[in-house]
């Protein structure tokens, strides 16, 4: 049973049947369709695809209805039969474009991470989703995999916005060191496997570690990052250095200057940021989280110009946190959650007058409302990058670069 409807208004409508002409793509990774003057939001459909639907969620007075393409009557060009045999209405949440061929994917990516630019931000912006280097099918790269067990003890993933466990035991995007076999686990548990790329292999239960150490060790930017169980790490094996990449691009860090971290996980950005502004510099990373912090201090511990910060950032930033967070910065490089920055981190970060920002974001929503909020304090998108880190599903990262207008030559 689906644990996460909302409420209807008038008479549900779940399980109708109609046929609709499908829209563009929508931010979440769905289609617009209309049926009756209402919205429909259509998953397995593809932009000028006339298709079946059954409504998933709906009622009678509602505005708009979710819904399944659950019958294709015109195909789109770019629809492909889905590698994974899980994937598909009703059977696992976990990638909703496995029937989109991979070169499609990332057109509909861009042009949602554009849409989002345009109506969240007011922003007329080019964009081209870029593949991670040595990416070729969009499969096997997932290294982060939390399987969910079901009543029988066998892990899978969940159905889409539902508590029912579809049980796998061959993940198609799973890195193969990620995957599970068919062993049975916990009834109701929680199946947490790292594959880090140095080989090191971690798997917890309920966040208990039963195979491996700790912490696993993964190599990027030239240097090797102790992840403690369950922190944050990038889930594509390419990800970490195509990000540290664009950013280092963007910013052109010098000697001498001070940098900001904000979010910084186990030290990612400060780590690549030290070697370049150097000992006369000072790079400063914050962190919510304790263990990351700790990791973070490790990793780091042979660059003593980075000092690293345990609190929230918008706590940190106000002064309210704990002490050390230089009142000017030259360069800034923000990697918050998918919520985004806020307004009140923005401020702070505006206030401080870097003259370079590089936002790295997993949420084009997020990410433009908060490019909103630094226009209104004078800094301007000057650059965007946005990288498939996510094949097979509708997820996007971009590398915004902002700069406070006026300092240079615009696109
Ligand atoms: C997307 S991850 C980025 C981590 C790091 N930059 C990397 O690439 O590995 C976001 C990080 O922000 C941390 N975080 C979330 N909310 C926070 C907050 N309000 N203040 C500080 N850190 C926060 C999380 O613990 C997580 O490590």
């Amino acid at each position: 049973m689906s644990g996460r409807e909302r409420t209807v208004r008038g008479e549900s409508v779940a399980g109708t049947q109609v046929e609709v002409d499908v829209g563009p793509v929508a931010h979440g990774g769905v289609c617009v369709a209309r049926h009756e003057g209402r919205a429909v939001f259509v998953r397995h459909a593809l932009p000028g695809e006339r298709v079946r639907i059954q409504v998933t969620e709906g009622g009678t007075e509602d505005r708009f209805w979710r819904a399944d393409a659950v019958e294709v009557l015109t195909p789109s060009p770019d629809r492909v039969d889905p590698p994974c045999p899980w994937a598909g209405p009703g059977k696992c949440g976990g990638c909703d474009w496995q029937h989109v061929a991979v070169p499609a994917q990332r057109s509909l990516k861009a042009a949602v991470v554009a849409e989002q630019l345009e109506r969240l931000a007011g922003l007329s912006w080019p964009v081209d989703v870029e593949p991670v280097p040595g990416d070729a099918d969009g499969l096997d790269w997932r290294t982060r995999v939390t399987y969910a067990v079901d009543d029988a003890g066998r892990a899978g993933l969940r159905a889409h916005r539902s508590h029912t466990v579809v049980p796998i035991d061959f993940c198609r995007i799973a890195h193969a060191d990620a995957r599970l076999g068919d062993e049975r686990w916990p009834a109701g548990s929680s199946v947490e496997v790292v594959a880090a790329n140095t080989g090191e292999r971690q798997v917890l239960v309920d966040g208990d570690v039963v195979e491996g150490r700790r912490h696993v060790v993964e190599e990027a930017a030239g240097r090797r990052w102790r992840v403690s169980g369950g922190g944050f790490w990038q889930v594509h094996p390419g990800a970490a250095n195509t990000l540290v990449d664009a950013v280092l691009d963007g910013v052109q860090a010098r000697p001498g200057e001070t940098a900001l971290d904000l979010y910084c996980g186990v030290g990612l950005f400060a780590g690549a940021l030290a070697p370049l502004v150097g000992s006369a510099g000072t790079v400063v990373g914050v962190e919510g989280s304790r263990q990351a912090i700790a990791d973070a201090r490790r990793n780091l511990h042979d660059v003593p110009w980075v000092r690293l910060l345990a609190g929230r950032v918008d706590r940190v930033l106000a002064g309210t946190g704990p002490a050390g967070v230089p009142v000017a910065a030259d360069v800034v490089v923000l990697d918050p959650p998918r919520e985004g920055a806020k307004a009140a981190v923005v401020r702070r970060i505006a206030e401080r007058r870097p003259r370079v920002v590089a936002y790295v974001a997993c949420d084009p929503a997020a990410l433009a409302r908060d490019l909103a909020t630094f226009a209104g304090l004078g800094y301007r998108l000057t650059g965007l990058r946005a990288f498939d880190l996510f094949p097979m599903t509708h997820h996007v990262e971009c590398v915004a670069i902002l700069h406070p207008a006026g300092e240079v030559d615009y696109p």
